[in-house]
């Protein structure tokens, strides 16, 4: 882990976090810090909650009713769980990226000029130029600038994946949630998203929830274990693959299960 880093005060600070669909809780006393300008993975078997876990980071997951929360949850130093929340403000700063590259039925242009417009960006030039940097900032402008007015869903799987990280930072994040980015995509297309996850966490904060554990060590600087909705180990990257400090982490990581 980058030692500088880790002596920054953390984005989010998870402390006793608990999290119940109903009756049935998916999060168990969660204990977790994400430091600035890293990657975090998440890993863990279907079923453990790592998707419930990156939802709670921008509050989506209060969007379903039967969901209850209790611990804290900090955000830049903020207790986002206690304290009453913009949730517009929070979005602008908190980006999040599905599995499935899902851009709207729109031109590649208005897709990423969507963010800045809905937080007021009106102007034509500088919404040009919101569109072009982040464009640029993926690596997609070369191949879209001749068609920025086409519908964003004549682009390539890769492509569409490469747009939304774009629309996700046109409004400058400082912390960018994915969830399975790469999961329906070629390895070519994963590579080049990987690639630019390195470069981006120079900028944002980055949590991805990962299936591939190869993707995990490649990427990560900090990786938490998940199991049955609680984190079993979290620690850097290199460590928890090379030397884990739970038999279950290494069950895991050795493929003996998940
Ligand atoms: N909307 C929901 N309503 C009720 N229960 C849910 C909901 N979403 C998830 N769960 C339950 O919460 C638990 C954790 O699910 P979650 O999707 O967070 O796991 P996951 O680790 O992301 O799984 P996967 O790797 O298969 O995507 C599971 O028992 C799941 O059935």
């Amino acid at each position: 882990m980058n030692k500088t880093a880790t002596a920054v005060k953390p984005v989010f600070h998870v402390q006793d976090m608990n999290l119940w669909y109903g009756n049935n809780q998916a999060l168990k006393n969660v204990h977790l810090e994400i430091p600035k300008n890293e990657v975090t993975a998440v890993i863990g078997p279907s079923g453990c909650g790592k998707s419930t876990f990156i939802k709670t980071l921008n509050l989506m997951i209060k969007r379903i009713p039967s969901v209850k929360l209790s611990g804290e949850l900090h955000f830049n130093g903020q207790n986002i769980l206690k304290d009453k929340v913009d949730l517009v403000n929070l979005r602008k700063q908190i980006g999040m990226i599905f599995q499935k590259g899902n851009p709207f039925p729109q031109s590649i242009y208005d897709n990423v000029a969507y963010g800045p417009r809905i937080h007021g960006m009106k102007k034509k030039k500088q919404l040009d130029e919101a569109v072009e940097t982040s464009l640029k900032q993926v690596a997609l402008w070369d191949e879209v600038k001749d068609r920025l007015n086409s519908s964003a869903l004549g682009l390539s799987g890769g492509q569409q994946q490469r747009l939304c990280i774009a629309r996700a930072i046109a409004t400058k994040p400082s912390v960018v949630l994915m969830d399975e980015p790469t999961s329906a995509l070629d390895p070519v297309s994963t590579l080049r998203i990987e690639q630019l996850i390195s470069e981006l966490k120079n900028q944002y904060t980055i949590v991805i929830v990962t299936h591939n554990m190869q993707q995990a060590a490649r990427i990560s600087d900090q990786t938490a274990f998940f199991l049955h909705g609680e984190i079993i180990e979290a620690s850097d990257t290199d460590s928890l693959f090379s030397v884990p400090s739970d038999r279950r982490t290494e069950d895991y990581i050795s493929g003996r299960f998940g």
